[in-house]
């Protein structure tokens, strides 16, 4: 079937790496389950991703369906150096997707291919007012932990109470979660933040979120299951995760990686079992020299073989650029091996590795856990020292190496060697190397068919699917611009008559 006769969802991302992957990968999912899905974010991110990704004009088969791409000028010079400072470069991306994403969507479909749904994820939350004022139904992606939704959920309601500059080290009890302390909620919140520009993001999308029918959750049932429930009875939720895994097209080639991965899976080859530390704090995360040397020599001392991920700061970050040790590289001989951005997936897979020294992203988290891969936590900030917390107490398949950047504490290398050694021999590695691989086993049986993500999804795809309908009568579609054609494709798959999202996100039958 030609991809004409496919529904079509815009999936509009912003330019953070962070948030490109899940975002991708949901797309992949989509596509995988028969729709034509084009994945859109700015030009100077889409140049980037060309590049490293082997991602061209043509529309790439993953499963029943197709993705494609499309990318959107955001209105400054491609050296503009504002874009590193989300304060002007959201208002920016508002201002210019307002205009851009609505002229998409009406050459697409003159093109043949009307879009059904606009699907974002969070800091640009204007993509649900772009969908409504086309008459067009959105979702978002949320790509954070289900508990981390419930944190900022509560915050901006203002429903317990969280640090404050009068009360900065109080515990905060949230309704399904464990206590958190103080450096335990996502760190955007505390009074104190130097990030006071994300919590303002992160607010906006809390702003609109009466506006997408549905919020996709990149996590799973099992992993989070009585948060997940008790939210699912305030928000629309359904999660969808670990999205980085596609059963159903393990093997499509669509990344959007912004920076070519160097080869060091041979190297890991090389390598006994169990025998490597994977080092990463993912792509916005910079340490300060000082700290970076401590690791290096922490390294060197604990006498694991590494792989350490050292990406070079963007220009225009303000970060300056971090040096190995002297005479770091011999020392290390090859039991060490440095890359500037490395095929995570890959290495989380690989047999030699044996435990991910992390940042505690989102995404890092997810697929740590996906691969039965045991952790040092070292979070920085937002979400990341509530994944920490999470990792540590309560999936119970990591070590803390530190609480966070707001602890503003220099983690010595004889820390780094005792986290190592706990976490790659003795007991607790054991230990946390069986539940790591329980996780695992969870994942995969949430993403097969018939697992808890994969009947969210199909039930999200069918919903779209039965939304579609609805957009294409009310635009008044005929059989002449592919109106019929749709209409008999959505019947032919036999989609449930679906009505509106109940509160608690599952979706009623009409009578
Ligand atoms: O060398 C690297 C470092 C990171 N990643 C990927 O980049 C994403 C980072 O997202 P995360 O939420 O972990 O952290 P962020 O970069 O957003 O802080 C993840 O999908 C990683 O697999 C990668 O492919 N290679
Ligand atoms: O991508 C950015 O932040 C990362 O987002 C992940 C998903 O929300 C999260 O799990 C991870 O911890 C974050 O590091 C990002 C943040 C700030 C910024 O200026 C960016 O350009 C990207």
């Amino acid at each position: 079937m030609g991809s004409e006769a496919l529904v079509h969802v815009l999936l509009v991302s912003f330019p953070g790496q962070g948030h490109v992957n899940p975002l991708l990968r949901l797309g992949k999912r989509l596509a995988s389950k028969g729709l034509l899905v084009t994945f859109t974010t700015p030009e100077s991110i889409g140049k980037a991703m060309r590049k490293a990704s082997n991602i061209g004009e043509e529309l790439s088969p993953v499963g029943d369906g197709f993705i494609r791409f499309e990318f959107f000028d955001d209105g400054w010079d491609e050296d503009e150096p504002r874009r590193q400072d989300l304060d002007q470069y959201l208002p920016q991306l508002e201002k210019v997707g307002k205009v851009l994403i609505p002229e998409m969507i009406r050459r697409n479909g003159e093109q043949g291919r009307p879009v059904s749904c606009l699907i974002n994820n969070p800091f640009i939350p204007w993509v649900s007012d772009v969908a409504d004022s086309l008459g067009l139904p959105s979702a978002m992606l949320w790509v954070q932990s289900s508990a981390c939704f419930t944190a900022y959920y509560h915050y901006y309601h203002g429903l317990v109470p969280f640090p404050s500059e009068t009360a900065m080290e109080i515990d905060v009890q949230l309704p399904c979660m464990p206590l958190l302390k103080h450096d335990e909620t996502p760190s955007f919140l505390y009074p104190t933040t130097p990030y006071p520009f994300l919590r303002r993001a992160i607010m906006g999308q809390y702003k609109n979120l009466d506006k997408p029918f549905c919020i996709l959750m990149d996590t799973f049932q099992e992993l989070e299951h009585e948060n997940i429930e008790y939210m699912s009875k305030i928000s629309p939720i359904k999660t969808v995760g670990p999205l980085f895994k596609n059963p159903k097209a393990p093997n499509a080639t669509v990344k959007g990686d912004f920076m070519k991965a160097d080869d060091c899976v041979g190297w890991l080859d090389s390598k006994p079992a169990s025998s490597v530390v994977y080092v990463s704090f993912g792509s916005v995360v910079y340490l300060k020299q000082d700290q970076w040397d401590e690791i290096a020599f922490g390294l060197l001392n604990s006498g694991v073989n590494f792989l350490w991920v050292m990406k070079p700061p963007h220009k225009d970050s303000g970060y300056e650029v971090l040096r190995l040790p002297e005479g770091f590289l011999e020392k290390a001989g090859d039991k060490g091996k440095v890359v500037q951005w490395s095929p995570q997936e890959q290495v989380l897979a690989h047999p030699s590795v044996a435990c991910f020294v992390t940042h505690c992203g989102w995404n890092s988290t997810m697929e740590a856990l996906t691969s039965g891969m045991p952790v040092v936590a070292f979070p920085q900030w937002g979400d990341q020292v509530t994944d920490a917390k999470y990792l540590v107490d309560v999936f119970k398949v990591g070590v803390r190496m530190c609480r966070g950047e707001a602890e503003n504490k220099l983690i010595t290398r004889d820390v780094v060697e005792q986290c190592l050694r706990e976490a790659t021999s003795g007991p607790k590695a054991e230990e946390m190397k069986q539940n790591a691989m329980k996780w695992s086993a969870a994942a995969e049986a949430a993403v097969a068919e018939g697992g808890s993500s994969d009947r969210n999804i199909q039930a999200f795809v069918d919903e779209v699917k039965r939304r579609s309908l609805e957009v294409l009568a009310a635009s008044g579609k005929s059989a002449a611009n592919g109106g019929a054609e749709l209409a008999g494709k959505v019947a032919s798959d036999g989609v449930e008559e679906l009505g509106e999202p109940k509160v608690n996100g599952e979706f009623k039958a009409v009578a």
